[in-house]
């Protein structure tokens, strides 16, 4: 399984651009795209799944040009976009079902496979009260369960982690991985920690365009040896970071302590290296001028 995306733009009119020359390669496992606002996550999600068209670009599904064929993908698509929508009078139970027939997924073992993604997202006990009367986790957690009904071999999730507390975090993250070993798994989130636990492979993205994709130590290499941590005097923040890129700071009664990151090979007198994150990379690519 593997979807080819070349010199993929959307421009949605003079003034904004979703994406740029965009390129990448995405074979089975889970990859998961991080950006700032606007870097053109959810437009890729948008054209992957395609309800939304490129300006420019092809995107190729096991060699197949999806422009040519969007069945191709739709037949064995899973997506949960940003803004997902529910029914507030159905249950649950019922809301599964009219998703199956609007996907065209039926027959006898619809009801176990039903029974099974309620489980799965732990609703089983909520299962038969209006979704209407759902926490916004729970609205979540009935998203995800309708991405997988068909048994999905390319999975779309925009933001899904959004509202899910940490138990249920993990709980996403082992269903996840359990489809991942067959499928394409693409997934967006604000939350570094959420990718760098649920990730095979990391896509940095800004201003719609790549700036970097790799398994998350490799990406963490690229800063290694290059994290430091120190205190300062508060009167000298501002020469410090005309010195260095500092990429978190907190301010204490008498100092502000901070975190950055530094090509310099002379160290800063005080400063102690420390184990760099995909935080820490995350921040250094998004806020540099690349
Ligand atoms: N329907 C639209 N019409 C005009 N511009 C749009 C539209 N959708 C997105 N954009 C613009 O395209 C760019 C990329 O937006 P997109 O929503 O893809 O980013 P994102 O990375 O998903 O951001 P976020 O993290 O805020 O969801 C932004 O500048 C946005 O304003």
């Amino acid at each position: 399984m593997t979807l080819e995306i070349k010199n993929l733009t959307k421009q949605y009119n003079q003034q904004k651009t979703g994406l740029s020359d965009f390129s990448i390669t995405i074979d089975k496992g889970v990859l998961g795209l991080l950006g700032p606002n606007g870097a053109g996550k959810s437009t890729l999600m948008k054209i992957i799944a395609t309800i939304s068209k490129p300006t420019r670009g092809t995107l190729f599904l096991n060699g197949e040009d999806i422009a040519k064929n969007p069945d191709s993908i739709r037949k064995i698509l899973g997506y949960l976009p940003q803004d997902f929508g529910v029914y507030p009078n159905l249950n649950a139970y019922e809301f599964l079902e009219y998703i199956a027939a609007m996907k065209g997924v039926g027959g006898p073992g619809l009801r176990k496979r039903i029974d099974m993604l309620l489980d799965g997202v732990n609703l089983t006990a909520d299962a038969r009260r209006p979704i209407g009367s759902y926490s916004g986790g729970m609205k979540q957690r009935i998203g995800i369960a309708q991405t997988l009904l068909n048994d999905p071999k390319v999975l779309i999730f925009d933001e899904p982690t959004v509202g899910l507390d940490p138990e249920e975090r993990v709980r996403f993250r082992d269903l996840i991985s359990e489809m991942a070993s067959e499928a394409i798994v693409i997934l967006s989130s604000h939350i570094v920690s959420d990718i760098e636990t649920i990730a095979d492979e990391v896509a940095i993205m800004k201003s719609g365009k790549l700036i970097d994709k790799a398994i998350p130590s490799a990406i963490i290499g690229r800063i290694e040896n290059r994290v430091f941590e120190t205190t300062i005097a508060h009167t000298d923040l501002e020469a410090f970071k005309a010195r260095h890129q500092v990429i978190n700071t907190s301010r204490q009664a008498e100092k502000t302590q901070l975190r950055y990151i530094s090509n310099a090979t002379e160290m800063e007198a005080g400063a102690r290296n420390v184990t760099a994150g995909l935080e820490d990379v995350y921040l250094f690519l998004t806020q540099n001028q690349h």
